[in-house]
């Protein structure tokens, strides 16, 4: 089996093709190749399998074997790959997920893809869509009990499930110590992903996310987009925004329309090949 490892400012995958890989379960897989000590080590596995309806189609397994429906860093390194690898010779084209269809644009420079931007389609809000037990039209500022602290919330689901703590200095989100109690919290019946989000000015905020399945990541690609519309939103920013993340910046365009546009890097690492069926 050929793999490439690739990241999305450092939010890591694995990646391949799989001509049989629609239904098949890659569980034990992604658990023993993203593994950082015992296997290739990655946040989660991107396998491009054919597609009925769109050019093709991505799959996405988070580290811990669960799969997502879709994945922001992934899609820019999945068209990236479709393309440098042959699978696809056009500049856009049509991705199907478990979110929908994704259409990536790729910019090329001297036949390598240098950026990618996905229109990520439209933010679902309604607490039921998200889904979150809260009965609200628009799930903003909410209360949520964390182990007795009242922690003030926003969420949105954008290919995924988002929630959004808005804090004043991002050196100080506890990723690693709330963010595992909110991914899992009661309000969650899908579990969510946590973003911290500094809001730097009207047109930049700094995120910082634990990932469901995957734990605290470098950064994230739905996340960023589900931060960028909660702050303008919340009326903390406008429609344009630089994400800053650990390793550089990802603009998000919230259109008029609803649409989010994500535009970002995305870099191959290495290509291997390893027996396995
Ligand atoms: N890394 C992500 C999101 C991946 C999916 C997530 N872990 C989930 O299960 O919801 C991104 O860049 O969007």
């Amino acid at each position: 089996m050929r793999l490439t490892k690739m990241h999305g400012l450092g939010n890591d995958f694995i990646l391949f093709a799989d001509s049989k890989g629609a239904s098949k379960d890659y569980t034990d897989l992604a658990i023993r190749l993203c593994d950082r000590r015992t296997g290739i080590g990655a946040d989660g596995l991107t396998i491009l399998v054919p597609s009925d309806t769109c050019d093709i189609r991505m799959r996405i397994i988070n580290s811990d074997g669960s799969e997502a429906e879709m994945c922001g860093n992934a899609i820019r390194c999945f068209a990236k790959y479709a393309y440098e690898h042959g699978e696809i010779t056009k500049d856009t084209f049509t991705i199907e997920t478990l979110a929908g269809v994704m259409k990536p644009s790729l910019t090329i420079e001297n036949s390598v893809v240098t950026q990618v931007t996905v229109d990520m389609g439209k933010p679902f809000f309604k607490a039921r869509e998200i889904p979150m037990n809260v009965d609200m039209d628009k799930v903003i500022d909410v209360d949520l009990d964390v182990n007795g602290e009242a922690v003030t919330v926003s969420s949105v689901l954008l290919g995924v499930p988002h929630t959004e703590v808005f804090i004043d200095d991002i050196t100080k989100a506890p990723v690693k110590t709330q963010g595992p109690i909110l991914e899992k919290h009661d309000a969650f019946p899908a579990n969510t992903n946590v973003n911290y989000v500094e809001v730097v000015n009207d047109h930049h905020i700094k995120v910082r996310t634990w990932e469901r399945g995957a734990g605290a990541t470098l950064a994230c690609g739905t996340g960023s987009c589900a931060s960028a519309v909660m702050a303008c939103e919340k009326g903390l920013t406008g429609r344009e925004v630089d994400v800053e993340l650990y390793l550089g910046i990802l603009h998000i365009s919230y259109l008029e329309d609803g649409t989010v546009l994500m535009t970002g890097p995305a870099e191959e690492v290495f290509e291997t090949e390893l027996p396995i069926e």
